[in-house]
């Protein structure tokens, strides 16, 4: 289990994040959803143990979160770091040899579903081949929490949705949680089971989509826009 509690984070004075409280409970998919600059990253980051609260707590499985996370936690940032003259074939042995819970069958697999050729160098790779193979690398990490910022961001709309779609079957809900912050909320939306929408570092709702469409009868995206837009705060 996930949990914030009463968390804020500040970058010098600005609140990042300002007193957030959730609770994300295991073998769910969240869409930490919220425009631009409204704490997404930061609060990733501090579930990945990248940074500290500046108050309040950030609890994995009830134990306070430190750099040893990463070893139940797969991370994908939204940076591109790779050594660029690996191929990714390399780059998936790299891994391999880094982290225990790396399934090599699985990235594998992954590359060949995302229809990459790995015997390409990741410098000459383009910014959607790119983010498939960051996809690739996270999800072959047999790791209880899966954390993706923004991984969709560099893909060709006309194959984004596919991609969305397929991943599912590459993440075991029977002992992962994934997290994945996104600005494509309808493309996305068909995998998730609930959103957390944050609007300038604080969370303005939490529900399943399941409570929305039967509570509030409405589109999540929809939805989302109204809550956005009012006063009101959904949790
Ligand atoms: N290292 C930093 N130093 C100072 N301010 C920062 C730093 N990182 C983020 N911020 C600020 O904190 C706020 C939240 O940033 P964050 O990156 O968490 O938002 P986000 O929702 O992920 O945004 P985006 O959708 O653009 O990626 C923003 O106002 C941002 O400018």
């Amino acid at each position: 289990m996930m949990q914030l509690d009463q968390v804020t984070k500040k970058y010098l004075v600005r609140k990042a994040v300002n007193r957030c409280t959730l609770t994300i409970e295991p073998g769910r998919i969240i869409g930490l959803i919220g425009e631009n600059g409204s704490g997404k990253t930061t609060i990733l980051k501090l579930l990945a143990g990248l940074l500290r609260p500046t108050k309040g707590k950030v609890l994995i499985d009830s134990k306070k979160v430190n750099r040893s996370i990463s070893e139940k936690l797969a991370y994908l940032t939204d940076m591109d770091y790779f050594y660029p003259y690996f191929t990714i074939v390399e780059l998936i042995d790299f891994y391999h040899s880094q982290f225990k819970d790396f399934d090599k069958n699985r990235a594998l697999e992954i590359a060949d579903f995302m229809k990459l050729n790995i015997k390409q160098k990741t410098k000459h790779l383009s910014k959607g081949n790119l983010s498939r193979v960051k996809i690739a690398v996270t999800l072959s990490r047999k790791a209880s929490y899966i954390v993706l910022d923004e991984p969709f961001s560099g893909l060709d709309p006309m194959v984004r949705k596919s991609i969305i779609k397929g991943i599912i079957n590459f993440v075991d809900l029977q002992k992962q949680t994934l997290i994945v912050t996104t600005h494509e909320v309808s493309e996305v939306e068909p995998i998730l089971d609930e959103v957390v929408l944050l609007k300038e570092g604080m969370i303005i709702a939490h529900k399943s989509i399941d409570e929305i469409r039967e509570e509030y009868g409405m589109d999540v995206v929809d939805w989302m826009e109204r809550v956005h837009e009012s006063t009101e705060v959904y949790v």
